[in-house]
């Protein structure tokens, strides 16, 4: 298995251009399968979460194309003959998101029969709001051998959703089902990352009649059928927000291309409040920590437009070199705090109790040999190990792999040291 190495202590300098939303794009792949013509979506990332979404879409039978350009990656979808309606339990557990082919499939064609994703490492995560949903809108649904049967012969009817909880996957299952749905649904107390609005634009230039994007409550009205699209993946936020850290974390200066702060203002609040310059610029956004130590700010997280929780680890690593004490409290997941015994082997100072984790800056953090365990996590790590003195040894790096797109490049670009080992190398 490939490790990174990192050797810290030099501060990041330079520019990044943000690829496209790794949690934009999955979604919107699916929606290949609400319509017989072409969907071709640019700014697709190049990671290993989208290999595994290609990977199902072809198994349904949807054609897929991939198309490079320069610096843009495009991917070209045809659903027009979809022959198999089955997400099978090896490709839902290798990545959660392929449960969204539930709604799009039972939709379109009836029916549908996708395995239960089962938790993972950062908690349990059901998905009853989705199989609840669907039953409101007139899905028969039997759960049985570990997988979610599906079955609406004659096609959805418009529900009134009022969720429980807010999810993300969720909304955007139950948004996707809707808009080939008899009549109108409502779906309230609805999620609103800039991911859902990014999926509802593209549903609305393929035909879908949608009111409410960027609001907690969507009311979508079906229609008979939707046509083909051309859609631009929206920024990830998530990369530019774990970018922004490095560089505060480095006590460098980088410029993050393609981004806005209307994306992360959440983010960059709790930045500027621990010290960090954080400036629009014609071309994105320019985080700074040039001078002065950073101070520990308190940080919950909470759905969006709240502090995100896929930013919550490389906050942590920030606040562990960061001046006096900080409160992370995480709301979203039950189990999302794998990253600290690993972050305590570098020599950081943090306490978890319950939800919450007290960090206690300290002057300076040590490279050791460190183990992934998610995909944040392990990016917390590499914030780490940026800063840390000596070097950093990362083991399991495929969890990088699904959401960070070319990072050691990016990285070492910008002046970090830091390289791939491939399984030869690292042995
Ligand atoms: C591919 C993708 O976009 N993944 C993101 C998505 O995950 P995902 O869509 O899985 O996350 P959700 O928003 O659904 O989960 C939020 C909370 O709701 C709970 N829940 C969810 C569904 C359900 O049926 N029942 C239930 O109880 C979950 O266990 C969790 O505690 O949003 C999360 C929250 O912002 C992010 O961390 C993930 O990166
Ligand atoms: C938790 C994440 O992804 P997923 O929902 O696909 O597990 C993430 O992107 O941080």
């Amino acid at each position: 298995m490939d490790r990174i190495r990192i050797r810290g202590g030099r501060p990041l300098k330079g520019e990044i251009k943000i690829s496209g939303a790794k949690n934009a794009a999955l979604p919107l792949m699916t929606t290949c399968l609400l319509t017989d013509e072409q969907v071709r979506l640019d700014n697709v990332p190049d990671l290993a979460d989208i290999n595994t979404m290609t990977h199902l879409l072809v198994q349904h039978g949807v054609e897929v194309m991939t198309r490079l350009a320069g610096r843009d990656r495009s991917i070209l979808l045809n659903g027009q003959n979809i022959t198999d309606t089955t997400a099978p339990y090896d490709l839902v557990r290798k990545m959660r998101a392929s449960v969204l082919v539930l709604g799009p499939l039972v939709a379109r064609h009836g029916e549908a029969k996708v395995s239960l994703p089962g938790g993972c490492a950062i908690g349990t995560r059901p998905v009853d709001l989705h199989i609840k949903g669907l039953q409101q809108m007139g899905a028969e649904i039997e759960l049985a051998e570990g997988y979610i049967r599906a079955y609406a012969p004659k096609g959805l009817h418009g529900a009134e959703i009022n969720f429980a909880k807010i999810s993300v996957g969720a909304t955007e299952n139950l948004l996707m089902a809707a808009t080939l749905a008899k009549g109108e649904t409502q779906l309230i107390n609805a999620a609103r990352e800039p991911e859902i609005n990014d999926l509802a634009h593209c549903l609305i230039s393929m035909g879908a009649k949608i009111e409410g994007v960027g609001t907690n409550h969507l009311k979508i009205q079906g229609v008979e059928r939707l046509h083909g699209t051309t859609h631009r993946v929206v920024a990830d936020r998530i990369e530019a927000g774990t970018y922004a850290m490095a560089a505060a974390i480095t006590g460098g200066e980088l410029e993050l291309l393609g981004i806005g702060h209307d994306l992360i203002g959440s983010a960059l609040a709790s930045l500027s409040q621990a010290g960090v310059t954080c400036t629009e610029t014609e071309r994105g956004l320019k985080i700074a920590r040039a001078n002065g130590a950073l101070t520990g700010v308190d940080v919950m997280t909470e759905p969006y437009p709240g502090f995100p929780t896929d930013l919550q680890a490389q906050m942590m690593a920030l606040m562990a070199t960061a001046e006096g004490a900080s409160m992370i409290t995480e709301t979203i997941f039950e189990n999302r705090f794998m990253h600290v015994p690993e972050l305590t082997r570098m020599g950081a100072n943090i306490n978890v109790h319950g939800a919450s984790a007290m960090v206690r800056g300290v002057k300076r953090l040590t490279g050791a040999p460190v183990m992934a365990t998610d995909l944040r996590a392990s990016v917390s790590l590499v914030l780490a190990g940026l800063v840390a003195e000596g070097d950093t040894i990362l083991n399991r790096v495929y969890h990088l792999d699904r959401g960070y797109e070319k990072l050691t490049q990016k990285l070492a670009a910008c002046g970090a040291e830091i390289e791939r080992l491939t399984e030869a190398a690292a042995e």
